[in-house]
């Protein structure tokens, strides 16, 4: 019996809908965002005047392109700018406002310039904090008891910690009654086939594709110091954001700033932040920063120079929510949609590592989501669940 393919069938996550997570983002969300940002820097009155501009026209007015002049207008142009221009907000898809949203507030702040303002992010102050809070010296603390672990014991820490630290994302955060939610369990758990696929002979090139900056990504440098170090990968290539996008996702700049408190950091930590600095000098640790990372577009359309890049890889993976949902194209799939059919399409072999912060799910039984509904905690956007999710060659 042939089966009717989901793309037919499952609709793209939209804004549109009253009371629907996605709506509540752009009508909550993104506003308290604008606000935020208008303290972070001592800013001019343009710019102030600019990011109220967008408040308003985000609330109440009707959406505008991006300035003529902007570098990148005709990649926009390209990615469908002109078909939302003069509409409201809520008619574009969740994943395209949010990108555009992040786009226009990097125009507002002018952080392509020409100016002095150029490059400066406006999410750094939020990130600095976090990264030299109190929160990360514990969890650099906590590193010196993995030398005592068996290598199996310390595998299994270090996805649990990968995963669990894509919870801190400063966006997410937001809402203050989010961050008190407690975490609770995995409903998916292919750790197992992860590892098995890690096991190739001779080891290859892993493809990170990095989430948020700080405390997501000191654990996610921390695996990847143990992927290089016991032969599982021979090199990574870490992809990262280009520029400041859904308030923590990883920058260079980030990047630089993690491998910097992981060196100066005592005991272990700084044991594998002087190996991961090493690796960067000898290539073995490879950063890049594609354009298409901070596009509004699920990864079945990615450019076909990034498509070449990550062909060679043994191995993806993807950290977070937001490449969860650029992976299975962000639709209401049916949960029990195989998540193997829906990335079949991914050059190579990919593992998701994500907490649920969004309505996007694929890959369980009905059982599994039966029970979970059960529970009436909104499992699929607070935060309280995880999942590691694999398909192999
Ligand atoms: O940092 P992550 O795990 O990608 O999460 C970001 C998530 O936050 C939101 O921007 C808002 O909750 C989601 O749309 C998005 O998927």
């Amino acid at each position: 019996m042939t089966e009717t393919p989901p793309e037919d069938v499952a609709p793209v996550v939209g804004c549109d809908e009253p009371g629907s997570f996605a709506r509540d983002v752009l009508v909550t969300r993104h506003p308290a965002l604008i606000r935020q940002v208008r303290d972070a820097h001592p800013y001019t009155p343009a710019q102030l005047l600019a990011l109220d501009a967008l408040l308003g026209e985000i609330t109440e007015g009707v959406l505008r392109p991006l300035p003529p002049e902007a570098h990148d207008h005709a990649a926009w142009r390209h990615w469908r700018m002109g078909e939302h221009v003069g509409r409201s907000w809520f008619d574009a898809s969740f994943l395209w406002a949010e990108s555009y949203f992040y786009r226009r507030l990097l125009q507002a702040v002018d952080y392509f310039g020409p100016g002095p303002w150029q490059g400066i992010d406006p999410f750094a102050p939020a990130k600095r904090a976090e990264l030299h809070s109190a929160a990360v010296d514990e969890e650099l603390h906590a590193l010196d008891t993995l030398p005592g672990l068996s290598r199996a014991d310390e595998a299994a820490a270090l996805i649990q910690a990968a995963l669990w630290g894509n919870r801190a994302d400063l966006g997410f955060l937001t809402t203050a009654a989010e961050s008190a939610r407690s975490t609770t369990g995995l409903v998916a758990d292919d750790t197992d086939r992860l590892w098995a696929l890690l096991g190739a002979e001779p080891p290859g090139t892993v493809a990170v594709i990095a989430d948020n900056a700080g405390r997501e990504l000191i654990p996610d440098l921390v695996l990847i110091d143990h992927l290089l170090r016991h032969g599982h990968a021979h090199t990574v290539v870490l992809h990262l954001k280009p520029q400041p996008y859904y308030v923590s996702d990883a920058t260079p700049a980030d990047l630089v700033d993690a491998l910097r408190r992981l060196a100066r950091a005592p005991g272990h930590a700084g044991q594998v932040g002087d190996r991961l600095w090493q690796a960067m000098a000898t290539g073995r640790l490879r950063p890049s920063a594609h354009p298409f990372f901070c596009a509004p577009l699920p990864y079945a359309a990615m450019p076909d120079d990034l498509r070449r890049d990550l062909a060679g890889c043994t191995l993806t993976i993807l950290k977070g929510d937001l490449n969860y949902r650029r992976l299975v194209g962000d639709r209401l799939w049916p949960p029990t949609t195989p998540f193997d059919r829906l990335t079949a399409y991914f050059p190579t072999p990919v593992a998701a590592l994500r907490t649920l912060k969004s309505d996007v799910i694929t890959g369980l039984t009905a059982d599994r989501v039966a029970e979970l509904d059960a529970t009436g905690d909104g499992w699929r956007v607070s935060g309280s669940h995880a999942l590691v999710q694999v398909r192999g060659a």
